[in-house]
């Protein structure tokens, strides 16, 4: 098993100093209790801040770290400024509320984005010190988004994990983030993004292609040559210790104290962070019009409500807070008695024991965040109710409603409805609480913290990692240089010059074609045009050039200025008018889309369509073709925002063996390509040739470059050579 570090903010541990003494506890909680298992067994370490440890002395400190490291542990200790800007500016001010679709908590300006740059980069590099080759590291959260990318530069072989444990909102809510594209490539860092449900992952996938023109194949992106798998990996708890606690001596006899006290009443539980996602007050609102409108329940119910101390330091937070503390004290005057009141208001934390007793005491447990990445405590309930009995609460807007589907599910915003939920579930018959809580149970303990520690690490080791070599432009010419008789077989879009709106726009600049004459020119040098382009449009661009030139991916070609262009041999053009008439639909369609015809093929273009809807309709229209066409001598390819159907056979690789003749043996031969139809010409190469790819994709490409500019360059070096 390979070595696991793992990165959070927050160490999973507290610090507790009383008067000189000190210690450090580790957390109960899912995450610690889920990786601590991996984490040991594997020898790993765990990276993050211990929270606020500047009141120690120096040597506190260096009790702390001692204890910190028997625990595997390894702090990075947070200054005052970057707890203020980094931690509470940046990622709870700005990122929390916006994957919460809180646009208006955001503040106007964020100002705090280089504090958080800079200490995701203190994070990378404290990572990259502690790395060994073969070294597996997790990254967890969104205050870390540009860990991945960081240490990705700094280790280009490392297998690297990230986990979001809030929502990811929609692309049209992360795109309004200025500094979107940073934080999306940052993730791109890893080899596997995941998410709590397949929504947050669909809305990454769309954020990077509407930001960064990134197409999701299935479940992954190529990226700068890697494969970046996204999926979702939904969170559990450890369902066994909650179980185990549910059935504990001690908490059983706490149980019954609850609900003698309890007096008859029904029990409605809340147990939330005080943060302004939980939807504290609109449950409020509910419970108080059910009491409003339904008398019979007044005196016989009672809430209480748990809320956990947050982010304190946040003037949101703190005005929160002073909303639910007035909300109880109105409910509670309005409807409160000398014996009892119907909102127990708890602002204080509680441990797992006396948690599951209220869990197991409570007749409902309301979960009804208006945003909530999972929520465990959802699933917390569940686990500690192994009497089968219970009802749970739980609004659509929780990650947990994607698996808890036997829940009564709420929709948070419409108070109406969740205080008709309320009494549904109070008056709720035993046997349908008990299937509910059944199918449940089932859930929860099926898919524990367990589950998905070994279900994300298993993705994370089948991701293939890097085969070919990134960048090693100096090698490639030095190679080049070093041979007396070469081959250059270049492909034109996206290798010699940049994609442009309109294929007829991309017309060649004058200092191409002053390269590619000089080039042509060199002693001992062939140089061929190979490209998915009609042969007049080459013939009207390049056919001045001293330079072979192929045309419709090798369909035609013409050897020398005024030489004829030949055609493949065997290719009959009647298929066409099998596909045509799908392609057309599609256009009228798709706005923006259109046709291309070619003398051997048909391509359908969709580069200035909304790219969610193109990306869409191209699959469509690839399952579609893939119908009609059947099993004609066809094929159709997936190209860079375009759709071909062609002849089978006919590709780039058919050039190799014509460039070839006439040339002496032993000349080296190097394609430069960026996309799937080059990737035919890559393969039909000889041993010992080169192929340069420039472009991001994966490719079976020996080098790589950076676009077309690199390209050039590469060109330049030789006139050089
Ligand atoms: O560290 P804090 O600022 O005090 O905040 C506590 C944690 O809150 C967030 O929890 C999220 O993760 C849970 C587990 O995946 C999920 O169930 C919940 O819906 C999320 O809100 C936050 O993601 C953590 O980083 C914080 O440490
Ligand atoms: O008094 C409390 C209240 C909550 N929790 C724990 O805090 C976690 C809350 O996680 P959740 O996913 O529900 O929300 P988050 O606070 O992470 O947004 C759960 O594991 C709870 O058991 C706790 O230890 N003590």
């Amino acid at each position: 098993m390979s070595r696991l570090l793992l990165v959070s903010n927050r160490l999973p541990v507290t610090v507790k100093a009383e008067k000189e003494h000190v210690s450090v506890v580790r957390s109960a909680g899912g995450l610690a209790t889920g990786l601590s298992g991996p984490h040991e067994r594997s020898g790993g370490l765990w990276i993050g801040w211990p929270g606020d440890v500047s009141r120690l002395s120096s040597p506190q400190r260096a009790e702390v770290e001692s204890q910190l490291a028997a625990l595997r542990c390894v702090p990075l200790y947070l200054s005052p400024s970057e707890v203020a800007r980094f931690y509470e500016g940046y990622s709870n001010r700005v990122l929390w509320p916006l994957c919460h679709y809180l646009l208006d908590r955001m503040p106007r300006h964020h100002r705090d984005w280089d504090a958080y740059a800079k200490a995701n980069e203190r994070f990378a590099e404290l990572v990259a010190r502690h790395y060994q080759p073969g070294d597996t590291i997790w990254v967890h959260d969104y205050q870390l988004m540009l860990v991945p990318g960081l240490l990705r530069e700094r280790l280009p072989e490392a297998r690297i994990g990230y986990f979001h444990h809030i929502p990811f909102p929609s692309s049209e809510i992360f795109q309004t983030l200025p500094h979107r594209e940073k934080l999306l490539r940052g993730l791109l860092g890893a080899d596997v993004v995941g998410f709590h449900t397949p929504g947050y992952a669909y809305h990454f996938s769309s954020a990077l292609l509407r930001v960064l023109g990134l197409e999701t194949d299935m479940d992954h992106v190529t990226h700068e040559g890697r494969i970046v798998r996204l999926g979702s990996f939904p969170m559990g708890i450890d369902a066994e210790s909650f179980e185990r606690l549910a059935h504990d001596p001690g908490v059983l006899g706490e149980v019954s104290v609850i609900q003698e006290r309890s007096d008859g009443q029904r029990l409605l539980l809340g147990i939330d962070r005080l943060d302004y996602t939980k939807g504290i007050p609109r449950r409020l609102l509910a419970v108080q019009r059910l009491l409003e409108r339904e008398p019979a329940w007044r005196g016989r119910l009672r809430l209480v409500q748990v809320a956990v101390p947050s982010r304190t330091q946040v003037e949101d937070y703190a005005a929160y807070r002073d909303k639910v503390d007035e909300l109880v004290g109105r409910i509670n005057g309005q409807y409160g008695t000398v014996h009892n009141v119907p909102v127990h208001y708890l602002y204080r934390s509680f441990n797992e024991r006396q948690l599951v007793g209220l869990y197991r005491a409570a007749d409902v447990m309301l979960v009804t965040p208006i945003r909530d990445g999972m929520n465990l405590v959802a699933k917390e309930f569940c686990a500690a109710r192994p009497d089968e009995d219970g009802v749970l609460i739980l609004s659509e807007f929780a990650g947990a409603a994607t698996e808890l589907r036997d829940a009564v599910i709420v929709n948070p915003y419409d108070i109406d409805g969740m205080a008709d939920a309320i009494e549904h579930a109070l008056e709720m018959p035993v046997e349908e609480r008990r299937r509910r809580m059944r199918a449940l149970r089932a859930q929860v303990k099926s898919r524990d913290v367990h589950w998905w520690v070994s279900h994300f690490l298993d993705t994370l080791q089948s991701v293939p990692q890097r085969s070919t070599k990134p960048g090693a432009a100096a090698e490639l010419i030095e190679r080049l240089r070093g041979t007396r008789q070469r081959v250059l077989l270049l492909d034109y879009d996206g290798t010699l010059v940049g994609s442009a709106p309109r294929p007829e726009l991309a017309v060649p600049d004058p200092e191409l074609l002053e390269l590619l004459g000089r080039v042509a020119a060199l002693p001992g040098i062939h140089v061929h045009i190979v490209s998915g382009r009609m042969k007049e449009t080459l013939e009207e661009w390049m056919g001045a050039l001293p330079v072979g030139l192929h045309a419709e991916h090798g369909l035609w070609s013409r050897s020398a200025p005024g030489a004829p262009w030949k055609m493949l041999e065997g290719v009959a053009p009647e298929w066409k008018e099998l596909a045509r008439p799908m392609l057309d639909l599609f256009t009228s369609r798709v706005p923006g889309s259109f046709v291309e015809e070619k003398t051997a093929s048909l391509a359908w273009h969709y580069r200035q369509v909304d790219p969610d809807f193109g990306a869409w309709q191209s699959r469509e229209l690839r399952l579609k073709l893939c119908e009609v066409l059947g099993r004609s001598p066809l094929e159709v390819l997936a190209g860079d925002k375009v759709v071909e159907v062609r002849p089978r056979g006919v590709n780039k690789g058919c050039v190799v063996a014509q460039s070839l003749e006439g040339t002496e043996p032993g000349t080296l031969v190097a394609a430069f390509g960026d996309d799937r139809t080059d990737e035919d010409l890559f393969a039909a190469l000889p041993e010992g040739a080169i192929s340069v790819h420039s472009d991001g994709k994966a490719s079976r490409a020996g080098y790589r470059v950076k676009g077309p500019a690199e390209v050039r360059k590469v060109l330049v070096a030789l006139l050089q050579g």
